[in-house]
């Protein structure tokens, strides 16, 4: 269904919706042009109760009016069936079998869980960079048996490769293939989730490690800056252009927004100079902007000029989220270039991305 095609909303409903991308799902998705919220799904501990009893809520703002009486029910299919779109921010624990469970009941599934990233047939999307591997979609619903009408799986990235793939992107489509990245991250605590990170291991602390967190990064960037086949039956996961990236993670006492420190080479030489990658850093646009997704932001990424920013109290907000940070640019003696990305973990990073990849569907009659 298009959106001209279509004068009425969109009824969604929102998987894990007590949890933190839940809360964050409905924030954005308050008054939105396309998308009405319809119904909500928790655990068996949750259900049954009006949301505003259920949740925990640890926003800023207020749980939305429409939200607050809504009776939590259980992730099952069939409580779902009048929603045109679900969009889930399940546990991974338990997002594999519902999220399987909702696809086959012919509901449109976007999920920020890890379980289907590296799925074959199922499109990995940072909504700033690779929309048009929504084309596999089709081909997914083929392969089912029995073949589905209108269900599919698409998710979104891990938080941290979201944040690193968007200037990698503009930066190849200036500069051609970069082949080495080096990228160490400072994730904020809320990536964990509630209640997360105990406070005794997080206050006046770093801890060097996020269990999968490296192995994520480095795999799904290649997913998600490769290519589909030209039927638009398979991803080519940079088979004959690797990218290979090294990550290291750490936790860091920030709420909200995970910083990166990213070096880069490039395949040619001689490499552009710092100059020229702000330059191709500021231009960059993306199909989620030209379609008018309604929740893409007006600039992908905001180059910061001065010499100690982007910094996650300051930045983290910046177009509600949804775009990237990059500043200090500059030549790396090592690998070629290097700079410092911040992104907002629970807006770009999760709740966003989905509204946006779930927005830019729509546009193109996917949904
Ligand atoms: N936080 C972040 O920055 C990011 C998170 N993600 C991913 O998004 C997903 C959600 O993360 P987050 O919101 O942080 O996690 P939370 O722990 O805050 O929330 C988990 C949600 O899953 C629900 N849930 C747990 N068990 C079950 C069950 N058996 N059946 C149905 N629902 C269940 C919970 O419901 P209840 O309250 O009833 O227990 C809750 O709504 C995860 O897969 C995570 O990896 C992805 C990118 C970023
Ligand atoms: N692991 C991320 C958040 C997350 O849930 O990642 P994923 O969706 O890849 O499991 C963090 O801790 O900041």
């Amino acid at each position: 269904m298009t959106a001209s095609a279509s004068s009425r909303k969109l009824k969604v409903g929102i998987l894990g919706a007590t949890g933190t991308v839940g809360q964050n799902f409905l924030l954005k998705l308050e008054s939105h042009p396309y998308f009405v919220v319809h119904a909500l799904g928790a655990s068996s501990r949750s259900a049954g109760q009006p949301y505003i009893k259920a949740v925990r809520w640890k926003q800023a703002y207020p749980i939305p009016e429409s939200a607050r009486q809504l009776i939590v029910q259980e992730c099952k299919a069939v409580q779902f069936k009048d929603c045109d779109i679900v969009f889930s921010g399940l546990d991974h624990d338990v997002a594999g079998e519902i999220e399987q469970e909702f696809s086959e009941a012919d509901l449109a599934v976007f999920s920020n869980a890890k379980n289907y990233r590296r799925a074959a047939l199922v499109p990995l999307i940072v909504p700033l960079v690779n929309t048009h591997h929504l084309d596999i979609v089709p081909h997914q619903r083929a392969q089912h048996e029995p073949p589905l009408k209108k269900g599919f799986i698409v998710t979104n990235a891990n938080c941290s490769t979201t944040g690193l793939v968007v200037p990698l992107k503009a930066i190849e489509d200036a500069f051609g293939p970069i082949d080495r990245v080096i990228v160490n991250t400072m994730q904020a605590i809320s990536g964990a989730g509630y209640p997360g990170v105990p406070s005794l291991d997080i206050f006046d602390n770093v801890v060097p490690f996020i269990s999968g967190e490296e192995e994520k990064i480095e795999w799904e960037t290649s997913k998600i800056l490769g290519g589909i086949s030209s039927d638009l039956t398979s991803f080519d996961l940079r088979q004959n252009q690797p990218i290979r990236v090294s990550a290291t993670c750490c936790r860091v006492p920030v709420l909200d927004g995970h910083t990166e420190s990213v070096s880069i080479s490039f395949a040619k030489r001689p490499p552009p100079t710092p100059e020229q990658v702000e330059e191709a850093l500021r231009s960059y646009t993306c199909e989620a902007q030209s379609l008018g997704a309604p929740s893409a932001p007006k600039a992908v990424i905001h180059v910061h000029e001065e010499p100690d920013r982007p910094q996650p109290r300051l930045d983290r907000y910046f177009q509600d989220g949804a775009g990237v940070n990059v500043g200090r640019v500059r030549d790396c003696p090592v690998l070629d270039i290097k700079f410092i990305v911040l992104s907002n973990n629970v807006a770009i990073g999760a709740a966003t991305s989905s509204i946006i990849n779930a927005e830019v569907a729509m546009l193109k009659g996917v949904v």
